[in-house]
């Protein structure tokens, strides 16, 4: 028996354009971003995919990423679940920050701990800072122990993988063809996990913003294989330029 589960990074944010590290910062996409949202509903409807389920973080650049998709392939319909386990890694007192400036100040090397190693937390936002999620009224429900104020790909990790495996994995496993809508690092974790990378190999891998990659699962939902739905050439040039974000300015 064999799954396939669809994985999309929201297209371009504004703060994406910018430069600034972006967390549980709720930006929407750039113009860019929307364009790019609506290519890769393109380019699903295009490869002939339909979906049962759509399941997203609650940042409205991946809710209007996944709307733009829905609406191309005419499948609004569809139930979707937002789930604040498939936000992005949390950046902590990093967020709002120019990643080149960042760079600058604090060497390329430990801007690329910041945004690329395993375990590695960024500083850590204090718990009375207007912008920790304890005072945002979309993670009421959400115990605090469980609120980040700073999170490493290994924290997100943490969240991202129980979801899956409670919610999920069972809906692909009782037959359910879903799309995931989520973010570079959210995805990054749940990557790392599918494809058993180890924490070094996970450093290199960068995920560009709005090009749908199609996994083959087994039984097991460990992946077969993986691949864009975009030329190599497009790919290698979207990964890099995203990588390209901490180099020093
Ligand atoms: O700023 C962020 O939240 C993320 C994704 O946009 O950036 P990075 O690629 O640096 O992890």
């Amino acid at each position: 028996m064999s799954f396939r589960l669809i994985l999309l990074r929201h297209g371009e944010s504004i703060w994406n354009q910018e430069n600034l590290f972006t967390g549980w910062t709720d930006v929407d996409l750039s113009e860019r971003g929307k364009e790019e949202a609506l290519r890769a509903g393109e380019r699903l409807k295009e490869a002939g995919f339909r979906f049962d389920e759509a399941y997203t973080s609650v940042l409205k650049r991946s809710i209007r990423t996944l709307w733009s998709v829905l609406d191309r392939l005419d499948q609004m319909w569809i139930p979707t679940v937002c789930a604040w386990q498939l936000n992005e890694r949390h950046y902590g007192a990093l967020q709002g920050l120019d990643k080149g400036q960042t760079a600058h100040k604090y060497g390329e090397d430990q801007v690329l701990l910041w945004r690329r190693s395993y375990d590695v937390r960024p500083p850590l936002l204090s718990p009375n800072d207007p912008r920790h999620p304890r005072h945002d009224p979309r993670y009421a429900s959400v115990a605090s122990k469980d609120l980040p104020a700073a999170e490493s790909l290994k924290d997100t990790l943490a969240r991202v993988i129980p979801y899956w495996e409670g919610e999920l994995a069972p809906r692909i496993l009782a037959g359910k063809q879903l799309i995931v809508v989520a973010h570079g690092n959210s995805l990054r974790a749940l990557v790392k996990y599918l494809d058993g990378l180890s924490d070094e190999e996970i450093v290199r891998l960068n995920i560009p913003t709005g090009m749908p990659l199609i996994y083959e699962l087994d039984s097991d939902l460990r992946a077969v294989s993986h691949r864009y739905l975009a030329s190599d050439d497009e790919v290698a040039r979207a990964s890099a330029s995203v990588a390209a974000q901490g180099r020093a300015r």
